[in-house]
Formats: structure tokens, sequence, C-alpha cells
């Protein structure tokens, strides 16, 4: 039998009355091990949700982690939650028993500020997180790698039809996250060339909405080994390796925006060359400790530019030449007025809005549907970039056998 949460059982009130399993991190080693707790009872606007796939983000990794060093234990991570509508309370007007349903990173807000008014709810001051947030009534919060999971209408979206649960999870936090910056930021206009930073679940995602909204898409990445799945499988149009000269210089100053979705510390300076004047650097990536941005990046970036004499590419250049055996170089120009900005999840309205589109456009994640008793080496997997695109945690058909089993086994 999976243990009981006796850290948080003493703030449990009395209305916690339903019994689930999860799967949880007691401490900063992430390890996650079956875990006994309960939900609260159906409130008039709940919607009480059975769990049946849930998506694998690396913020989950960072969380279990203490990466970011906010964490709450135990915490059982997951807010890319499909499932299906078990009972809704009585004010409830959007769904009903059966509905085929998703949760994304928020489980409530406080629903009358500005914020929250026009329906941004990630901006809420009082926000708070599927998991890792103490709720309105003191209580954690526990996300998805769990059975299942109470939450205020608002704050479920409706799956379409044609969206399947298992690879449409991810949307919900990878999906939003990536779509949301993409709409406000002007990112999102057909014949804009857009980079995406990072191929991993967001940047996989990135890339297909790039490509639903008609846009020219770059990836760019350290791993020249993604090139070929980038344009075959995901439909990129080009793909830059970040740690090659020559291939960054080729691809100064053409993009629009990027989408930055590294999670790692990585030298941000010379990525601010592939954008155009007037260029959009998006962070949605969260790494550790802060980045570096050199102003000139973002004022007025100098910088040479090889231009082959065997190609010719690239003849049309302006600036101060010098000419090689080989190349003329571009010795300085100013491309400036840049715009280095974050992206928080994305609101309630705008993540049905993106669940929608995506159904209507074919674009899912590329998943790999593993066990629960498999989490913790898709943890450590997920934490060496090893997997296409997402891992999903079958919940339903696994959980309770992988609870059941001794700790020892995990
Ligand atoms: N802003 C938000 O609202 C929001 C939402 C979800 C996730 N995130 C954050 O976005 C980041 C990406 O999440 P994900 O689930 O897509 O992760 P992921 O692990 O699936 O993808 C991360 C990508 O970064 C690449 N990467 C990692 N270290 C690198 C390095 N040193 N150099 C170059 N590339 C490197 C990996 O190869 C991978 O392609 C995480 O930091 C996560 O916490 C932010
Ligand atoms: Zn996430
Ligand atoms: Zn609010």
């Amino acid at each position: 039998m999976a243990p009981t949460a006796t850290a948080t059982a003493a703030e449990q009130s009395q209305q916690h009355t339903k019994k689930a399993v999860g799967l949880a991190a007691l401490d900063a080693s992430g390890h996650l091990s079956p875990l006994a707790i309960t939900r609260r009872s159906t409130g008039d606007d709940d919607v009480v949700i059975k769990i049946l796939y849930c998506g694998i983000c690396h913020s989950d990794l960072h969380s279990i982690k203490n990466d970011w060093k906010n964490a709450k234990y135990p915490m059982i991570p997951g807010h890319e939650i499909a499932g299906e509508v078990t009972e809704a309370g009585k004010n409830v007007t959007k769904f009903k028993a059966g509905d085929r349903v998703g949760v994304g990173c928020m489980v409530n807000s406080c629903q009358s500020c500005e914020s929250c008014d026009k329906g941004f709810e990630n901006h809420c001051p009082g926000m708070i997180f599927t998991y890792n947030s103490v709720d309105r009534d003191g209580t954690l919060t526990y996300g998805g790698y769990s059975s299942m999971v109470v939450v205020h209408e608002r704050f479920v979206v409706r799956f379409p039809d044609a969206m399947p649960l298992d690879k449409g999870a991810p949307l919900l936090c990878a999906g939003i996250t990536v779509y949301s910056p993409m709409k406000y930021h002007g990112l999102n206009v057909p014949g804009m060339h857009l980079g995406v930073l990072g191929l991993g679940g967001l940047g996989h995602v990135a890339v297909k909405f790039g490509k639903a909204f008609g846009m020219k898409v770059t990836v760019i990445s350290s791993s020249p080994g993604k090139k070929q799945e980038a344009l075959e499988r995901l439909g990129a149009d080009a793909f830059v390796v970040s740690k090659d000269a020559d291939e960054m210089k080729a691809a100064m100053s053409t993009m629009d925006g990027i989408i930055n979705t590294v999670s790692a510390n990585i030298p941000m300076a010379p990525l601010f060359g592939l954008l155009k004047p007037n260029g959009k650097m998006i962070m949605v990536g969260l790494p550790e400790k802060p980045i570096e941005v050199p102003p000139f990046a973002l004022v007025a970036s100098k910088f040479t530019s090889p231009i082959s004499l065997a190609t010719g590419r690239n003849h049309a250049i302006a600036g101060i030449l010098r000419v090689t055996d080989t190349h003329i170089v571009r010795v300085a120009e100013c491309t400036g007025n840049k715009t280095l900005a974050g992206s928080c999840i994305g609101g309630m309205r705008d993540t049905q809005e993106m669940l929608d589109l995506a159904a209507k456009h074919g674009v899912t994640a590329d998943i790999e549907v593993i066990g629960a008793e498999y989490v913790n080496t898709a943890m450590e997997r997920l934490a060496k970039a090893d997997v296409r695109y997402r891992f999903v945690i079958d919940i339903a058909n696994t959980l309770d056998k992988a609870a059941a089993a001794p700790a020892t086994t995990e």
C-alpha cells in the first residue's frame, strides 16, 4: 500500500473526503513514489476529473529537484492533465459527466482582478498553480501524476472531438506556453520567419504551430542529430546548429522572432544576432541561474558575417567590407532595437482557443507513453533530453498497479 501524506494531513480540512493516489517527491532528490492523498469534496463550481493521461513537463523536473528554490514537499507534479469528467457541482454549466477535458498549469485565481477579467488568470496575483501551491483552504495543491483531481470549472478546458487525450495532454502546458507569446507578440503571421530555440517538448510544438500559422520556421539547436527529424518529421524549413559558427553567421539578421525554450543556461549574446532589426526574443525556458545579456546585443549589435565567394551567398551586403581569399567579410553592421521578453503559460480563454485551433490544424505532441512505474527513469531521460518529444504517463492503466507495488521496487 502507498504511504499516507502525513506531512500535510494536519493541514487538510474535513472537506477533503475524496481518496486518491499520486506519485510524490518527498525531497529534493526528486525521487517519485506512490502516496495516498485526499482531494476536496465536490464544490458547487467544481468538476471532478478521472485522470487518464498526464504529460511530463521539464518544469516538473525543475520543481521536484527544487531548482527554483520554492519546492513544497510532498510534491505531486503534473500540469498537462487529460481525463474524463466523473461529477460536476450544481453550478457547473460547461461540463457534465463523461466529457473529455483537460487541466493545465492553474487550478484557481481570484477571478475578480483586472487580469482575471481580461482572461489572463496566469497574471493574477492570486493564481494557484496546479501543484506546489497553497490552495484557498490552506492545503497543498497536488498535480496530475495522480488518479483524480477536483478543479473549479473555469480552469477546465474541453477537448475537441478530433483531439486525442494522450497526444493532446502536453498542449495544456507546452502548447499554450508557446501559443500565447506567438499570439501576443505578433509571431503568428504567415510568411514571417520564426526561430525555435531548443527542440524539446515546448520547442517541437512551437515548430508545429509556426507551420500551422504559415510561417517559415527555423530550429536552432545544439544537437545536429535532430536536424533530419526537425525537417522531415516536424516540418521545419531550416535547421541551424547553434555551435556551428558558419551556420550561425549565415542565419544572421533573418528572423522576426525567436521562442527560446531551452531549459539550461546557454550563451545568449550570439542568438540576438539571428534577429532582424526590431526582432523579438521570447524567453519561455526557465533555467536555474540568471541569463547574461550584453546591452549591445539588444541595442545595436556588431558582428562579422563572412560571405562565401564560391557561392555568393548573401552577396547583397551593406556595411564595412573586407575581402579575404575565400570570403567577403562584413566587418561591422548595426542591427538593433531588439526586444527581450518573457512569457508565462497563458490564460484560460487562450488555452481553449489554442486547443481548438490545434485540433483544426492537426497539431498534437509527439509522445512516448509510459507506465507510472517508469516515471523515475523518464525523469532521468528527460534531464538528458532523451525523449521525442514528450513523456505522457498512462495514468488510468498503470498508476494503481504502481501504487500497490512495494515502494522499494520504484
Ligand atoms: N514560461 C512558461 O510558462 C513555461 C512553461 C512550461 C515550461 N517552461 C520551461 O521551459 C523549458 C523547456 O521545457 P520543456 O518541457 O520543453 O523541456 P524539454 O527538456 O523537453 O526541452 C528543453 C530543450 O532544451 C534543450 N537544452 C537543454 N539543455 C541545453 C543546453 N545546455 N544547450 C542547448 N540546449 C539545451 C534540450 O535539448 C531540449 O531540446 C523548461 O525550463 C521549463 O521549465 C516554461
Ligand atoms: Zn509545464
Ligand atoms: Zn485575479
